[in-house]
């Protein structure tokens, strides 16, 4: 059975917008999904609703086969994780310990479980040194890693990461990949919406591609970035290794610069 799953939801925001139409989507356990799509395609929403910050205002949303408006959204977000998009909406505690901790306080864990979750999920993003520190006076590329610590210490069934590359430098970019390979290797599963074409390339097996409210194209994501005309028509760039292959003629190359390199020696 599915971790995850959305069946022909929609969701109006209450000022009227029509933010997803008709979405039906899957996520297992362990896998790991990219939800791909210019801005304003509905990607947002579409995860808020696998968290239960927002429920469907037609379809349904399940989790581990309940639907998730028969459960309170802190339900939901003990089994669905949610990394907002911008760590301001997210963190208020005064120390980054305190932002990390807060989630557990719902799980009734002892003090020694509770310290011991907290510093693993310090350790993973790299925040062991600034434990003490007020979160708001940390920059805005350590303060998402606040975020993610904090969804990490409950340590959910799946984690929902809504733009965790955006501002972040080789060393975070490399943290990130770090700890969704570290979430996959406990069999959790990743749902990560970005623009960033290069970190999925490497990184996602599975992409989701949204176009004006809806999912146009789902499939691997060698299989997406190589159909030039889907990527486009969702107005999308294909990743650097996809393009030049395409444009030497060697098809089937995969996404990696390697294997890119291996298929050029090959042909002179
Ligand atoms: N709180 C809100 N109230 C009203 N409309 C909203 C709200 N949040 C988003 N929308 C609208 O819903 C639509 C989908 O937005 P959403 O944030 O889900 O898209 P997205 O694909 O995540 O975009 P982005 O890549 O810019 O984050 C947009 O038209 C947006 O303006």
């Amino acid at each position: 059975m599915a971790l995850v799953e959305l069946e022909e939801v929609s969701f109006r925001y209450p000022g009227g917008t029509l933010a997803v139409e008709g979405v039906s989507l899957a996520v297992d356990p362990g896998e790991s999904v990219a939800i791909i799509g210019q801005n304003g395609a509905g990607k947002t929403t579409t995860v808020k609703m696998m968290n239960g910050l927002l429920r469907p205002t037609a379809g349904t949303v399940g989790v581990d086969g309940v639907d998730t408006r028969t459960r309170t959204a802190a339900q939901v977000a003990r089994r669905v994780g949610y990394v907002f998009q911008n760590p301001d909406d997210q963190i208020f505690n005064s120390t980054v310990r305190r932002e990390i901790a807060y989630g557990l306080r719902r799980l009734r864990l002892d003090g020694k479980e509770s310290g011991r979750r907290v510093d693993e999920a310090a350790e993973l993003t790299g925040l062991r040194g600034l434990l003490e520190e007020n979160p708001h006076d940390l920059p805005l590329s350590v303060r998402k890693f606040v975020t993610i610590a904090s969804v990490l210490a409950v340590d959910p069934d799946a984690v929902v990461l809504d733009e965790p590359t955006a501002g972040q430098d080789l060393a975070g970019l490399d943290r990130i990949a770090d700890i969704t390979s570290h979430l996959a290797a406990r069999g959790r599963a990743v749902v990560t919406i970005t623009h960033d074409m290069e970190f999925v390339a490497r990184h996602v097996e599975r992409v989701v591609v949204m176009a004006e409210r809806r999912v146009v194209r789902e499939g691997p994501a060698a299989e997406i970035f190589a159909d030039a005309a889907a990527m486009s028509a969702a107005r999308l760039a294909q990743p650097a290794v996809v393009e030049l292959a395409a444009r030497l003629g060697l098809t089937g190359v995969g996404l990696s610069v390697d294997a890119l390199a291996d298929a050029l020696r090959a042909r002179s």
